[in-house]
């Protein structure tokens, strides 16, 4: 039977990357998916962007909506400090059992809780679930309609607080029309963009950071 894109590059993670070395991880990710097949992780070049602002927050706590192969789990996970906590969110299945294994193959496991679901099922129940009273930095990238409402919601369950951090990838390409829309107009937030490209690719997209004020 034919592999799947996302088994044909944990194969290239274990293949080339060494056991317990997130970045030799995320490298060889960035190799195959420039070299062999295109694949939707963040990527190098806003992947850098990505690793500037984990390392500024230096967050305790962190939601990443939208796992795929944990790519930006390893990258995320590997600059937290050493009790911090980080909650990712996958919808489908198959991924989720990729990631798994990815996350467990750069040995940052202990820093990350993969959980199987829909962000507006999973939301609600941060708090009782994982005893999360709010996140410092929460990462966008999953569902792209999905990020208003999902914000929209973090904020009614109170999970943000004065000074926490929204990272939303794709806000160019594909594109979060509405939520970019939100977060520059709403008083309650300060928003930059930064300007990059979709991954491994030449076409503009960027990352959006936005500061909620509470
Ligand atoms: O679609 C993308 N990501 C989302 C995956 C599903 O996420 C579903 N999902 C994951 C948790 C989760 C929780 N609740 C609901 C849905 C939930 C995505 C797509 C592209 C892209 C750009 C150009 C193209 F020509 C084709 C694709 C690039 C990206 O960087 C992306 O992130
Ligand atoms: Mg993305």
């Amino acid at each position: 039977t034919q592999s799947t894109r996302p088994q044909r590059l944990l194969g290239a993670v274990q293949k080339n990357a060494t056991r317990g070395d997130p970045r030799s991880v995320v490298q060889a990710i960035d190799q195959f998916c420039r070299q062999k097949e295109w694949a939707m992780n963040v990527g190098d070049e806003k992947g850098c962007i990505l690793d500037s602002v984990v390392s500024e927050v230096n967050p305790a706590t962190v939601l990443e909506l939208g796992t795929y192969c944990g790519y930006s789990t390893v990258r995320i996970a590997s600059l937290l400090p050493p009790h911090a906590k980080l909650i990712t969110l996958e919808f489908n299945p198959d991924f989720a059992a990729i990631a798994r294994q990815v996350i467990a193959w750069a040995g940052v496991e202990d820093k990350v809780h993969l959980v199987e679901g829909a962000s507006g099922d999973w939301i609600p129940k941060m708090t009782e679930q994982f005893g999360v009273k709010t996140f410092d930095l929460v990462f966008l990238d999953h569902w792209k309609d999905r990020y208003l409402p999902d914000t929209m919601l973090m904020e009614e369950c109170g999970l943000l607080r004065k000074g926490s951090i929204l990272l939303a990838d794709n806000v160019i390409c594909p594109g979060t029309p509405d939520y970019l829309e939100y977060v520059r107009s709403s008083l309650r937030y300060e928003s930059q963009y930064f300007k990059s490209h979709l991954e491994y690719t030449k076409v503009e997209d960027g990352l959006e950071k936005s500061v909620f004020l509470g």
